[in-house]
């Protein structure tokens, strides 16, 4: 079974329920690393812990909500291992994956509402890395850590 870890700080908290929902019927295990409610809390600190945990899990991958995905896709890249990528809707999702192999999905509740993450999980759980040209593009990402 897939594994999946989530977080969100209190600007994607709302809609952090449906996402989990929406991974579970997929067919994945998804841990959720908090937060926990709508109090406000410092993004930073979810994003380190879902991008370290899927770094420590190989195989797994995230999903980071805040306000706008931004702060959280930053946050998350500054992690060994980590492919974060801020999408908005199905094409920057299945590219994401298609051509960035990436391994954490961020978005903002504060920019899609619930049929486009509906749309945005669809397009990031049935899209495999393409490889090919992207192999040799993906490797000079993650030499750029050393
Ligand atoms: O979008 C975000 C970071 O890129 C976060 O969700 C922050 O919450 C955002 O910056 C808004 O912060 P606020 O405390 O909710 O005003």
């Amino acid at each position: 079974m897939k594994k999946i870890y989530i977080g969100s700080d209190h600007a994607g908290f709302a809609i952090k329920g449906l996402v989990k929902e929406l991974f579970e019927k997929r067919g994945y295990s998804v841990e959720d690393l908090g937060t926990y409610s709508s109090d406000r809390v410092d993004y930073p600190d979810y994003a380190a812990k879902v991008a370290r945990a899927v770094a420590a899990d190989p195989g797994s991958q995230g999903v980071l909500i805040c306000g706008t995905g931004i702060g959280m896709s930053i946050a998350a890249n500054k992690i060994k291992g980590i492919r974060a990528a801020e999408v908005h809707d199905y094409y920057t999702a299945q590219m994401a994956r298609a051509h960035n192999d990436a391994n954490v999905l961020c978005f903002g509740e504060r920019v899609v509402g619930p049929g486009v993450v509906e749309s945005i999980i669809e397009a990031w759980c049935t899209t495999e890395f393409e490889g090919g040209r992207h192999e040799n593009r993906v490797k000079k990402i993650m030499a750029l850590e050393e």
